[in-house]
Formats: C-alpha cells, sequence, structure tokens
C-alpha cells in the first residue's frame, strides 16, 4: 500500500477539527501543535550511521514539523525500541538528549520497549510545541502569494548518496544527511507574515505541489532559483540534472513559506547566515505544479520526491 492511500482510509477516522483533516503537517489543539514522526533503519537512516546521529536526527525531524507551523518547542514523548546493543543504544539517547537541549525540547515521557534479535531499529518521537499568534497552514496559500525557499536543499540526498557509495565518507553534505538542524527560529520569525508555510521533508516538488493541492492553487517554480549550498555545487555542479535531483532528494528540512507579494522576508533581521530564496508563486490557474528554467518550461519528472510504499512480499511467518 502507498503512504498516501493509508492516510486517506485515516482521514475517515481522524475527524477531529484539531486534525486538520489530516492535510497538514502537525495537528492543532487547544493552542498546541501536536505532530509525530517516525524513523527506521534502511529507511531514513543506514545501520552505519552513528546511533548518536541518529538519535539527534529523530529529534530533529519532528522539530522541523513545529518549525514549519512556527511553534515553539514545549514537549516531546519518545517511543524507544533497544535493540540488544546497549553501547548503541545509550549512544543513541545521547544524541536524543544532545537535539532536546540544543532546542529547549523537554522530554515529558514515552515507551520504551526491546525488539526481537536482528530486527531493524524503529523510533518514533511525538513532539508538542506551543502556537505563535499565527499557525500558517499548508491551505492557507493565496493567488499571486510568493514561494520562498528558507534554508538550501539537495544537500542531504547528495550525502546519502555519497554514504551509499562509501559508508565511510565524511563531509558538510554527509553532516547535513545525519544531523539536519530545524530551522525553529526561522519558522518563528516566518509564520506571522506567512499566508501558507510547510517543512520540506518529502522533496521540495513534493511537498510544493501539496501546499499548491491544499490551497486550491497551482504552484509556478523557477527551478533556476533553488537555493544550492556551495558543498553542493562542487559535489554535483548546479546544472538542471543537479537542480532537479536537489528538488526532489528530500530529507531537507528546510522550509517552504507562501508569502504575500507585498511583503519582503529579506527585510525582516533574520539569524544571519540564513539562505532565504523566491523560487516562484502560487496562481490560481494553470496545473497544479509547473517548473522553468529561465524563460522555458521544464517537464516534471518522473519521482517529485519521496513516497513510503510498502512491498507485499514473504509476510512475517508468524502474521497468518
Ligand atoms: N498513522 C497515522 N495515523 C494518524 N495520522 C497520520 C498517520 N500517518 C500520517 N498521519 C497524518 O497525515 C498527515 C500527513 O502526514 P505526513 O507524514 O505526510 O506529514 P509530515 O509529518 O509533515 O511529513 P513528514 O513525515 O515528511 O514530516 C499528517 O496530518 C499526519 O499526522
Ligand atoms: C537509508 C535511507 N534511504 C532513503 C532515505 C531518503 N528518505 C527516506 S524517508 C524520506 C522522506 C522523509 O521521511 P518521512 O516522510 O517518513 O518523514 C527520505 C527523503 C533516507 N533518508 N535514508
Ligand atoms: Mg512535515
Amino acid at each position: 500500500m502507498r503512504e498516501a492511500q493509508a492516510i486517506q482510509r485515516l482521514r475517515r477516522i481522524a475527524t477531529s477539527p484539531a486534525a486538520l483533516g489530516l492535510k497538514d503537517d502537525t495537528a492543532v489543539l487547544d493552542g498546541l501543535v501536536l505532530t509525530h514522526d517516525s524513523i527506521a533503519e534502511g529507511v531514513h537512516f543506514l545501520s552505519t550511521d552513528t546511533a548518536a546521529s541518529v538519535g539527534w536526527k529523530l529529534v530533529a525531524v519532528n522539530l522541523s514539523d513545529l518549525a514549519g507551523k512556527g511553534a515553539t518547542p514545549a514537549g516531546a514523548l519518545l517511543s524507544l525500541a533497544l535493540s540488544g546493543d546497549d553501547a548503541w543504544d545509550m549512544s543513541f539517547l545521547d544524541g536524543v538528549e544532545a537535539a532536546c537541549e540544543s532546542y529547549g525540547l523537554p522530554l515529558l515521557g514515552g515507551d520504551t520497549i526491546a525488539l526481537p534479535p536482528g530486527a531493524p531499529r524503529v523510533f518514533g518521537l511525538t513532539a508538542i510545541g506551543r502556537a505563535g499568534e499565527r499557525v500558517p497552514l499548508r491551505s492557507g496559500g493565496k493567488a499571486g502569494d510568493v514561494l520562498w525557499a528558507i534554508g538550501t536543499l539537495g544537500d542531504s540526498a547528495a550525502g546519502l548518496e555519497l554514504l551509499r557509495l562509501d559508508p565511510a565518507s565524511t563531509g558538510p553534505l554527509v553532516d547535513v544527511y545525519r544531523r539536519p538542524v530545524p530551522l525553529i527560529a526561522l519558522g518563528q520569525a516566518l509564520a506571522p507574515l506567512a499566508n501558507a508555510m510547510m517543512d520540506v521533508s518529502d522533496g521540495l516538488l513534493l511537498d510544493a505541489m501539496r501546499m499548491a493541492e491544499a490551497s486550491g492553487l497551482s504552484a509556478e517554480i523557477d527551478i533556476d532559483a533553488i537555493p544550492l549550498s556551495r558543498a553542493f555545487i562542487a559535489e554535483r555542479s548546479g546544472d538542471l540534472t543537479a537542480r532537479l535531483f536537489a528538488a526532489t532528494g528530500g530529507d531537507d528540512y528546510a522550509l517552504l513559506a507562501a508569502i504575500p507579494a507585498d511583503i519582503d522576508p529579506l527585510r525582516l533581521s533574520l539569524p544571519s547566515g540564513t539562505t532565504i530564496a523566491r523560487i516562484g508563486c502560487l496562481v490560481a490557474e494553470g496545473p497544479r505544479l509547473a517548473l522553468s528554467s529561465g524563460e522555458s518550461p521544464v517537464p516534471l519528472p518522473e519521482h517529485l520526491g519521496h513516497e513510503h510504499r510498502s512491498n507485499s512480499s514473504a509476510p512475517m511467518a508468524d502474521r497468518s
């Protein structure tokens, strides 16, 4: 089954207004912003990744969903699966602790289980944030809004490719894959201005299409405007192929914001070193997502981003 099919079925269960129709990154309940993300070995991280980086990543990907709504971290619940390798599990918790401390996220509770020997590791975290004065939803975009990307794209996907070629790879791209940085302060600064905002975790093109869909609009993106880091360009160049890779690779934990055209977020005093780029706009007419380079249209790539899909092979022996 595909992720989208499962969520479609879940919509019939999640009928509370706080669930926002499961059409956003988070739920919003009584001034709290709620999210839950899991990470699994072989799906979100490699068995060769350090345990501390896996713990960090679990916290960071959840904080990124709070950042997308401009929320302030308020607490977390951890789902911990012990693997039987005590040193690994302890280092994992060191990584969880480091990320919680870095972003002021108090651990409030959770649950601990032990995995059967050899089972892939899977962890979950519920992050709770306090809503700011406005919570920009995916669905709030207006025709004429400018689309801004905050943070660079493609670094993590490029880091993963390096690690796939050589698990001993190091450098800034590998660091972004293993230890993403949630853009909490930037999310808080932009939320009051944005009509719509979300984090980019599955791939810019897929997430921009989701924002356009939720807002009942179309997104136009200038592929040449996508922000790339120096490390990414040094590794893969900034040509169209590299840009499409960056726009679809996912795992970025950047932000995508739709901001009225008469507001210039570059005028805000954003933290130094912030990358923020005008990458397109939302419009009322046209295909849901259109790409261009220079003045020319660019055909959509086959895959716009990452979508989970189960394979139906070999059920577990004791599941019959
Ligand atoms: N198993 C589930 N039970 C209930 N709701 C779910 C489940 N899986 C996903 N959802 C909901 O579906 C919506 C979309 O989920 P999705 O995972 O695509 O969003 P996201 O958390 O922003 O993505 P990402 O995991 O890439 O950050 C969210 O509202 C999420 O809470
Ligand atoms: C080992 C390994 N293989 C592939 C990927 C790529 N990847 C996996 S999940 C995901 C989207 C975000 O996940 P979710 O939607 O579950 O939050 C992406 C881009 C990876 N990170 N590690
Ligand atoms: Mg998200």
